[in-house]
């Protein structure tokens, strides 16, 4: 038997996978790994609160890349998971499962997908959230954590939707360079990954087909706080501006340091309620993270981005994880790739726990 429980998720229609490469890798190793999870795995450093515990991760691939118009995004799940991701995340002692959503028979069922105002691909990303909507509400009903693997970050319509389902008093902490709070009203690209956080408060202009066919807002302005942001719309300024939302540009990373930050955002949203965390990776500098659509200088370090998810990790309040905008079609070589791939693993590392020391 694998390691890796390839227990399907009910309603999650894509092929369950429990890599074939990785089960090889295994039943070629030594006997440890046949033996079930629960005779070798580590107690997971952090309690986790609000899981059902000994912790399971379930990984939830989702190669969609319809909220953004550069190709390659979609393949961004497969590199995390050929990095390593499973076995590293199940080193940490979580139990990991893995699924993968069945993205490509989802859009199969959208026959043409005009714009919408000015939304593109309208269709595709309400057919594709709907269902990570539910796929993560199951995981969470489990009493599991899902960490999302994305994929653009239109995903997260879907992922958020679904944790609030489980935890209706869930924070939501955004670590990105934007503020993706565009509406279909605001937004100069028509990219829905630039729109997420907008939908999930149910701004004007949102309660739009086809997204009100299923999606109701889940989110007070209290509810959130952004880390890391140096690239924000006129739009999105006034939107942060009028709903009093809680926001740490890349300048309060500057004056107060990550530590202070992480301490007020902690402060904002308050310490004991579970937190779902989305982590766009152009959050971090573009020397750190190159291969993504949308790269924007003067980021966060290597260690600020690390210390984020591990200040989140130390909570023990963490109850869902993203990992979006990792596009490895993308940057000048493959060492930029693999360095962005390997940031992706070592960002879900340190929110699951992972610490130096
Ligand atoms: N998830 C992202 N990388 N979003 C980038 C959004 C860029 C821009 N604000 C837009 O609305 O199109
Ligand atoms: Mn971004
Ligand atoms: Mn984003």
């Amino acid at each position: 038997m694998s390691a890796f429980r390839a227990t399907a998720l009910r309603s999650l229609s894509g092929r369950s996978i429990a890599t074939p490469r990785l089960a090889r890798a295994h039943s070629s190793r030594s006997e440890y790994f046949l033996r079930p999870l629960t005779e070798t795995a580590a107690k997971p450093t952090y309690e986790y609160k609000f899981l059902a515990q000994p912790a399971t991760v379930s990984v939830l691939s989702y190669p969609f890349s319809g909220g953004q118009p550069r190709a390659g995004v979609d393949k961004g799940p497969d590199h995390l998971v050929q990095a390593g991701l499973l076995n590293q995340l199940q080193s940490l002692g979580w139990h990991v499962e893995h699924n993968e959503g069945a993205v490509d028979t989802l859009l199969s069922t959208v026959k043409s997908d005009a714009d919408i105002g000015k939304m593109k691909q309208p269709r595709a990303v309400s057919t594709v959230t709907k269902q990570l909507a539910s796929d993560v509400a199951d995981v969470a009903e489990g009493g599991k954590l899902p960490l999302t693997l994305g994929g653009d970050h239109s995903l997260a319509v879907g992922t958020v939707a679904g944790t609030k389902r489980k935890f209706p008093n869930a924070a939501l902490v955004w670590v990105d360079a934007h503020a993706d709070i565009n509406t279909p009203l605001t937004t100069d690209s028509g990219n829905l990954h630039g729109c997420p956080v907008s939908f999930l408060l149910g701004l004007e202009g949102t309660d739009v087909a086809p997204f009100n066919e299923w999606l109701k807002p889940v989110l007070k302005p209290e509810d959130l706080v952004y880390i890391g942001l140096r690239d924000i719309d006129n739009g999105e300024k006034k939107i942060l501006k009028e709903h009093g939302i809680k926001v740490f540009t890349m300048h309060d990373v500057d004056k107060h340091g990550i530590g202070k930050v992480m301490d007020l955002a902690l402060d904002h949203i308050g310490r004991d309620r579970p937190i779902h965390l989305s982590y766009d990776v152009d959050a971090l500098d573009p020397t750190i993270t190159p291969s993504t659509g949308t790269p924007v200088r003067g980021g966060l370090t290597f260690r600020e981005g690390h210390y984020i998810a591990e200040a989140i990790a130390e909570t023990g309040n963490l109850v869902a994880l993203d990992v979006v905008e990792v596009n490895p079609s993308l940057g000048d070589d493959a060492a930029s790739v693999a360095q962005t791939v390997a940031i992706g693993c070592s960002l879900s590392r340190a929110a699951l726990g992972e610490t130096l020391l």
